[in-house]
């Protein structure tokens, strides 16, 4: 855990970011009159919290819902119902007005830094754009000084200020992205794959600069990955999700140590060990098969048609997300979830309950 949110943690405090059975579904249209003939449940009643000064990484494979609950939060879409409070002002139901003002306090970093920069605009342009917009600066001079400041703070400089992104790297781009999310002190930022459109010498680079910002200005993130291993350094908690729901939400080492939803030990067996023995002797999950469409997600648990351990009662009945242990939370029927806790963190694996449609490696 971060130093911040070891902090906030003692005193007490409030979770910073709180998320409430938040759903966003896109409708989907058909035919000359436009009739809605369906929706797309990209998330699909999701809850979480994200302390003060600390990071939750929110994993799942591609289509799981990660980018949509990142912009739902930050408004960039509507969300379909539930609740989203920053540090206590609920954003779902703030005017034009209000939005604008909450918006100072919570940024996003995209993927693309490439995609995500105007390359008609100079990086003191980029960086200088919501300095103008919320009138935190009033000449070119004054917009000059704090981006100075601010591509000093990533690693950037000054001197190339005036320079367009096409002249940058793919690391310089992001670092580029990452000053103009933090030019107006937000409390929050959602970094979406912040890293996995760059070359890996250079993710490491960025993780780090990330990690020194956040103790520097007390930053707390939602940082949106499919790969788990990516997130492990950053996060002190992970929530895993798969088809608009989270299916496990753990403190990160927890989690690595001992992941209890099925599909948190699929995604974690598909990262290789180093060391060849553990490599052979490790008994793979490994997942066959397509997440299935949000468009008509499986009854039940979603997660059914690819569990190896399904039951009946997976087939019709949604398992809630519920703390099985302290800090650990999971939304799973099989009660071999909990005997995996009782017997402790040398347990890699749920033992076998039911015919598999998954293939197990040995
Ligand atoms: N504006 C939209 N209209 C309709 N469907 C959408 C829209 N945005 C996203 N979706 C759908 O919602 C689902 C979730 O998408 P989302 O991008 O949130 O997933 P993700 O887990 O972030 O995946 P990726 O890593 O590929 O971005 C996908 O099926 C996607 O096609």
């Amino acid at each position: 855990m971060s130093e911040a949110a070891v902090k906030a943690e003692r005193a007490g405090g409030t979770p910073l970011l709180e998320v409430r059975d938040l759903r966003v579904h896109f409708p989907v249209r058909r035919g000359l009159l436009q009739r809605q003939v369906g929706a797309v449940r990209a998330v699909d009643g999701v809850s979480f919290e994200v302390r003060r000064g600390s990071t939750l990484g929110l994993v799942g494979e591609s289509g799981c819902g990660k980018s949509t609950t990142g912009r739902a939060i930050l408004r960039l879409v509507e969300a379909t119902s539930g609740s989203v409070r920053l540090d206590g002002v609920e954003l779902t139901t703030l005017g034009a007005g209000a939005l604008r003002r909450a918006r100072r306090e919570m940024q996003m970093i995209f993927q693309d830094p490439y995609a995500s920069l105007n390359p008609r605009m100079t990086v003191l342009d980029i960086i200088a754009e919501p300095l103008r917009t919320h009138r935190v600066v009033r000449s070119r001079d004054e917009a000059a000084t704090e981006v100075a400041r601010l591509m000093e703070m990533v690693g950037l400089a000054p001197a190339y200020m005036r320079r367009y992104p096409h002249e940058f790297s793919g690391g310089q781009r992001q670092r580029v992205g990452i000053a103009r999310a933090i030019a107006l002190r937000p409390k929050l930022v959602v970094a979406d794959e912040p890293v996995s459109a760059l070359d890996v010498s250079i993710q490491a680079q960025i993780l780090n600069l990330l990690e020194d910002l956040q103790r520097d200005l007390g930053l707390t993130y939602l940082f949106v990955a499919h790969d788990l291993a990516a997130v492990r350094h950053l996060s002190d908690e992970i929530a895993v999700m798969y088809l608009g729901r989270i299916v496990e939400r753990s403190e990160t080492e927890a989690l690595f140590a001992q992941p209890l939803h099925p599909y948190t030990q699929a995604l974690l067996s598909a990262i290789p060990v180093p060391d060849p023995v553990v490599e052979r002797q490790r008994r793979r999950l490994v997942l066959v098969g397509e997440v299935p469409s949000p468009l008509d997600p499986p009854a039940g648990c979603h997660f059914h048609t690819r569990c190896p351990y399904r039951m009946d009662r997976c087939l019709t009945e949604p398992p809630q997300l519920l703390e099985r242990a302290p800090g650990r939370w999971v939304a799973c029927h099989l009660d071999a979830v909990l005997r995996t806790l009782d017997q402790g963190p040398s347990v890699p694996t749920l033992p076998m309950v039911a015919t598999p449609v998954t293939s197990l490696e040995p």
